[in-house]
């Protein structure tokens, strides 16, 4: 059971996960999660090690796919449509549902290629001049224009930490995302680029549904206006982030906000 604050601003529901359990092999690591994600705003997940805040993020655009012991039950719905249906094109669903990952991840190509790359093979740009189009405004979107506008030919993997996290955030925003998820995008980067991130998601977060896992709850309440607190395996709190850091009802919530474990 979550206990879900009531004094939440309603909000449509972009995306929306019932009864959510996620199994490797026999072990249950998430356990009867429901959550609506409104858009246009930021969700943070919040709580101690291994609670299973990743797990269930990646029940969002089914990355956990790609792990063969992962069993995900109950639904997840996109615009009321079922994520885990048979016919759900993945690819396509992870377009609509990007994914930033801990460590910045560019691939090994060009700065330019790195944004380009995603918007060619889903047939949004094809041309030359569409593909410059899209890959200025990505990096302009993302911050990284200026730093790199006369460097676009040099390989990504070439980047400081943070102006990779960027461009990564770039390739998300490429294909014209309507969510983008954040594991833990600053825990790799130094305070200043982490801020440069948080600044960003910030820009962002009128524009597309962000959820974000952060270990920092000072980084959750900067970025965040509603969080979850997970703990074991299950969502124990879903508020508005104000409330879940100063008012929080849950025991287990108090606990872990002012420190007592985590
Ligand atoms: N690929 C996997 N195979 C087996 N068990 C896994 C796998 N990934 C995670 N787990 C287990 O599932 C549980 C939840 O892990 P998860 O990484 O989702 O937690 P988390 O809250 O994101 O942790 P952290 O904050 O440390 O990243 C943990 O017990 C973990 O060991």
């Amino acid at each position: 059971m979550t206990l879900i604050h009531d004094n939440m601003e309603k909000m449509d529901a972009k995306m929306a996960a019932r009864n959510v359990s996620v199994f490797y092999d026999k072990k249950k690591a998430i356990d009867d999660v429901s959550i609506d994600i409104p858009s246009s705003v930021v969700t943070a997940f919040i709580g101690p090690s291994g609670c299973g805040k990743s797990t269930f993020l990646r029940t969002l655009n089914r990355m956990n796919d790609t792990i063969p012991a992962a069993r995900v039950e109950g639904s997840v719905t996109l615009d009321g449509e079922d994520i885990y249906r048979s016919k759900m094109d993945v690819v396509q669903l992870r377009a609509r549902v990007g994914m930033v990952f801990q460590k910045p991840n560019p691939f090994p190509k060009s700065i330019y290629e790195n944004i380009a790359y995603g918007p060619r093979i889903h047939g949004f740009a094809e041309k030359k001049d569409e593909l410059d189009s899209v890959v200025e405004r990505s990096l302009r979107r993302a911050g990284l224009w200026e730093e790199v506008k006369d460097r676009l030919a040099d390989s990504g993997t070439a980047l400081s930490g943070g102006q990779q996290q960027r461009l990564c955030i770039a390739r998300a925003i490429a294909v014209d995302p309507e969510v983008i998820l954040m594991d833990e995008p600053c825990s790799a980067l130094d305070p200043i680029a982490t801020a440069k991130i948080e600044e960003l998601i910030a820009d962002l977060a009128g524009r597309y549904a962000i959820v974000i896992v952060t270990h920092s709850m000072q980084q959750a309440a900067r970025v965040s206006q509603r969080t979850a607190f997970f703990h074991l395996g299950h969502m124990v709190e879903y508020g508005p982030t104000s409330d879940i850091f100063t008012n929080p009802l849950e025991e287990r919530t108090k606990d872990y906000i002012t420190g007592r474990y985590g």
